[in-house]
């Protein structure tokens, strides 16, 4: 049997009329590295603040280790936070800083300066015990932070954005360490960000959030390949979200008609028929651009590309070029005017802004997401996560077609925008 250390049970938070956390669940086993990942707002911080004991909820329960602890004192519980301001003692030296819970519970003098040291040890901070935190840097001091909280020996560290105030440099390096830190220590980690390569590259588990609510939880895998919802595939990596009408259904594939054309689907077991409204992600990195040159090839008839012509994928016209962050961008406006994006590696690209271009990509390479919605009125996380069968694929990052086409792979960064077609 797994060995569960948190359980979150029902909980609902309401801070005046606003309700903050509306019925959260979630199981976290030993040594888990949870992370809770969502836009500013979505109720993070309030959740850990109510793991904590900071907060007390309006409904619904913490368990730690069995043991309700919903009413219990935050000095009551083996947990402890580090916070995005460090939050250290300005008087105070580094040793002392660290030593200062441990003085509190009385712990002897020589143990004291063992397990100092130790912590010390753990963040690499040997040499610094008699710095005052104004003279340590933004990194030194989150270690100190840190080393603050795992002299306690918690059960669980909770970490608010604790990397939030470095550069990126340093934020990368930080990452790795507590990765590192974290395995070592073999404690639960129960981590916010609101960025998602961190939350990629260091959980066990991603809790998607939106609007005080668990959108979905999963592995990083399950959240970038298998996104349930058309949020949780724009808010992790950048998907591009496309929604059509199912016009034949094949023993293997769908024909999804849109606007702009007539795409592929593999077929899934969920329960689908003829003229459904259907909307599908599909990673930019999966997309794949082909030139058309020969204005003869695609003729476009009352908006919709002719079936006689050429019978699958999307038409457009490249609109935007944007290099950023090692990745090249393709923004296409489709004939309906959606927009749909493709990432490559590096900078060049034979296509130019202007270029009439044909969108498709492998039928395997999409994600149904949304079907809750569909058949359900309920966005329940319990629900969200019975709906859709894993099966429906991982996603291809090599993709290739035709001569003058556009391979596009791995990762992106996502232009958080939802409700965004
Ligand atoms: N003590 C409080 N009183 C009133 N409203 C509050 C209080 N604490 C939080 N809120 C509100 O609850 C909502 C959720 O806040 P919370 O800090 O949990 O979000 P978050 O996801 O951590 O956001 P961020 O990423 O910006 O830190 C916000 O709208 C916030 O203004």
């Amino acid at each position: 049997m797994k060995d569960i250390i948190l359980e979150i049970e029902h909980i609902e938070k309401s801070f005046g009329d606003t309700q903050v956390l509306k019925g959260i669940n979630l199981s976290i086993e030993k040594g888990e590295f949870i992370t809770l990942l969502g836009a500013s707002g979505c109720g993070k911080t309030t959740t850990l603040r109510i793991i904590s004991g900071l907060e007390t909820p309006d409904k619904g329960s913490i368990k730690l280790n069995g043991i309700d602890v919903t009413k219990d004192e935050p000095n009551k519980r083996n947990v402890n936070t580090v916070f995005q301001n460090y939050a250290l003692f300005p008087h105070m030296n580094v040793e002392t800083n660290i030593a200062y819970s441990l003085k509190l519970k009385k712990v002897e003098k020589n143990q004291i300066k063992q397990r100092v040291a130790e912590a010390l040890q753990l963040v690499q901070l040997i040499g610094f015990e008699k710095r005052m935190p104004s003279e340590l840097s933004g990194g030194q001091k989150q270690r100190v932070a840190i080393a603050r909280a795992i002299v306690n020996n918690p059960d669980i560290l909770l970490l608010d954005e604790p990397l939030g105030a470095l550069d990126l440099q340093l934020r990368r390096q930080m990452q790795i360490e507590l990765k590192n830190l974290q395995k070592e220590l073999g404690i639960t980690f129960i981590y916010i960000t609101h960025d998602q390569e961190e939350a990629i590259n260091m959980s066990d588990r991603i809790v998607v959030m939106k609007d005080g609510r668990f959108e979905q939880v999963g592995t990083p895998h399950e959240v970038y390949d298998l996104p349930k919802t058309s949020y949780v595939a724009r808010f992790v990596g950048t998907a591009n979200i496309i929604r059509g009408q199912i016009e034949t259904m094949e023993k293997e594939t769908i024909t999804v008609h849109m606007k702009s054309g007539n795409v592929q689907v593999k077929r899934t077991d969920s329960p689908l028929q003829i003229h459904d409204e259907v909307t599908i992600a599909i990673r930019s990195e999966n997309i794949n651009l082909i030139e058309e040159n020969d204005g003869e090839k695609i003729q476009i008839v009352e908006g919709k590309v002719s079936k006689d012509e050429e019978p699958l994928g999307l038409t457009g016209i490249v609109k935007e070029k944007n290099f950023a962050a090692g990745l090249l961008r393709i923004n296409v406006e489709l004939i309906d005017g959606k927009e749909i994006t493709a990432s490559r590696h590096g900078i060049d690209s034979t296509l130019e802004v202007g270029d009439r271009v044909r969108v498709s990509w492998k039928p395997e390479t999409y994600v149904l997401v949304d079907m809750v919605d569909k058949y359900t009125k309920n966005s329940n996380s319990s629900i969200l996560q019975n709906t859709l069968e894993p099966s429906l694929i991982s996603m291809s990052p090599d993709v290739t077609d035709g001569t003058k086409s556009t391979k596009c792979s791995l990762t992106d960064i996502p232009a958080i925008d939802d409700g965004k077609e």
